[in-house]
């Protein structure tokens, strides 16, 4: 039997883990502008339906891998409050694994958005 008391008591949390990333977290600001920012690009380039859901993606799989990132270092912070090479290697991964990320949500940015906004600019 579902305990749908239980299901609601972890969206609440996973809520707050969302509200606390975009109100407190550097780098998650960031990724929060950009993507406000490319969604009103795709209103003003009036995306089609697939590239929305795509564009939509990307931002999700940002989202995604900046929180997995925040809650490592998180982690690490209380696991190691000493400085120790593993967990330096492993914050270098985490924050690598955004980046790859990144890198290809802005080629894919550049292949939705590049060519019409060449058109549009020049
Ligand atoms: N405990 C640690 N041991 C070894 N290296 C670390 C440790 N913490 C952080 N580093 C190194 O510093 C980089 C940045 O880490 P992090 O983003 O946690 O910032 P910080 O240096 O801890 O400072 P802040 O938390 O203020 O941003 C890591 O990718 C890693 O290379």
């Amino acid at each position: 039997m579902i305990n749908i008391r239980k299901v609601f008591r972890s969206f609440r949390f996973a809520f707050r883990g969302i509200f606390d990333l975009f109100l407190y977290e550097n780098n998650a600001k960031v990724h929060l502008v950009a993507a406000v920012a490319v969604v009103a690009l795709g209103f003003w380039l009036d995306l089609s339906t697939v590239e929305w859901a795509i564009i939509l993606s990307q931002i999700g799989l940002v989202w995604m891998a900046e929180a997995l990132n925040t809650a490592l270092e998180k982690l690490a912070d209380v696991v190691s409050p000493e400085r120790h090479p593993g967990i330096g290697a492993a914050k270098d991964m985490a924050a690598g694994g955004v980046l790859m990320v990144v890198i290809m949500a802005v080629v894919v940015g550049l292949i939705i958005f590049g060519g019409r906004l060449y058109a549009l600019l020049f």
